[in-house]
């Protein structure tokens, strides 16, 4: 008894610690599904995130993963300006042999009986055919493909706002934003990975790259000319940029003490193992952060157009919003002495509890 409610505590306490509304368990013996959703706030609107597929270690990871992810997307709505709020959702899994139609149509029915305050999308081991599963179920899906009217895989527009983030650090760096000359390293080079090692390397950028995946990774390297590196070696690297493409926290105690880049800025969300400490070290270090829920928004502005019918039109138009929004952060950063992820907490914050405010007065 003393076990159980302990571990209830204690998963109350993580929704509390980050101002979680609602996470909901996905248990369906006849298909495997194991799913955590969490709606972290829906302030602005319905609660859109990816939907993770990974062989957590434990559910505790899972859970922790999906409460962290679901934050983050609070953020990414509110600073990019759309109307939406934020949430995730992770299946426990592997995404090459665990999955089936079933399953991603059983999953399709708990995101339905939300009754659309949680919305999906595709996110690492998930793909759009995944998504048309779940549309065979529920409407409150995205990304799914364009063939049956979805506004189709995001990750170019994710590519592209990651290529607008960087070259407004450049800007701010080095002074100028062209990028031919300069050198990048790209860690991770599945869908975004490799559309932004395209852009760069169309601008004449030195680009190094890692992947735990060999065949991947020679594969991108003999395409763009790009120069594959070791997965341990990259952090010791001499190059200006580092692009987290693969997953969260590679920006720790141990890769910050090594590093010599002049900026940061990928696409992999939540890149600081603590947005605090690393934030605060960075400055200190003067290697210049892009938040990267401010410049990985793209594809989450491509998930928006689908749900409201806007289209690609727009969606390029509030891509391309990126890198003006980038310099913004950087400029409040430096008047005001803070790292460039609490600045954009600051101005994420501020809109949430500006249209709080003038929804609960009329
Ligand atoms: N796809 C999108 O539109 C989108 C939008 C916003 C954020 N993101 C984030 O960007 C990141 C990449 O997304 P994606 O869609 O390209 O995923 P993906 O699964 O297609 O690619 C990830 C790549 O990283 C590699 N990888 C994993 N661990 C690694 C490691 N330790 N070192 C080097 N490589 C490693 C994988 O082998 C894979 O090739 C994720 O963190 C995702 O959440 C993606």
């Amino acid at each position: 008894m003393s076990d159980n409610s302990s571990v209830v505590t204690s998963i109350l306490d993580q929704l509390s610690a980050l101002g979680h509304k609602k996470v909901v368990f996905c248990n369906d013996p006849d298909t495997g599904l194991k799913a955590i959703i969490a709606v972290h706030d829906t302030t602005l609107g319905p609660a859109l995130g990816g939907t993770r597929m990974w062989n957590y270690q434990s559910e505790a990871e899972a859970l922790e993963d999906v409460l962290r992810l679901s934050r983050g997307m609070t953020y990414k709505a509110a600073i990019t300006g759309l109307n939406l709020g934020g949430g995730k959702a992770v299946i426990i899994g592997d995404s090459r042999k665990g999955k089936s139609e079933a399953m991603m149509r059983s999953y399709g029915r708990y995101i339905k009986n939300l009754n659309g305050e949680f919305i999906t999308a595709e996110d690492v081991g998930t793909t759009t055919k995944d998504m048309e599963y779940i549309r065979m179920e529920t409407s409150h899906v995205t990304g799914v493909p364009e063939s049956i009217g979805g506004a189709g895989d995001p990750s170019p527009y994710t590519a592209k706002g990651v290529y607008l983030g960087i070259k407004a650090c450049v800007k701010e760096v080095f002074g100028t934003d062209m990028l031919a000359g300069r050198s990048v390293v790209v860690q991770g080079i599945g869908n975004v990975g490799e559309h932004l090692v395209e852009l760069l390397r169309n601008d004449n950028v030195e680009v190094f790259i890692s992947d735990i995946n060999e065949e991947r990774l020679q594969y991108v390297a003999r395409k763009y000319k790009a120069k594959p590196v070791e997965a341990d070696k990259i952090f010791t690297l001499d190059a200006d940029i580092y692009a987290p493409c693969a997953l969260g926290a590679t920006v720790n105690d141990k890769t910050i003490a090594k590093m010599k880049f002049a900026i940061i800025a990928g696409s992999a969300n939540n890149q600081l193992a603590d947005e605090q400490k690393h934030g605060n070290l960075l400055l200190e270090k003067n290697i210049l952060f892009a938040p990267d829920y401010l410049i990985n928004a793209g594809g989450l502005i491509n998930c928006y157009s689908e749900l409201t019918g806007f289209g690609k039109k727009r969606t390029i138009q509030l891509t391309e919003n990126i890198y003006e929004a980038t310099r913004n952060v950087i400029r409040m950063s430096k008047k005001d002495n803070i790292p460039t992820i609490l600045a954009a907490n600051t101005i994420a914050e501020q809109r949430i509890a500006d249209i709080k405010r003038i929804k609960s007065s009329f």
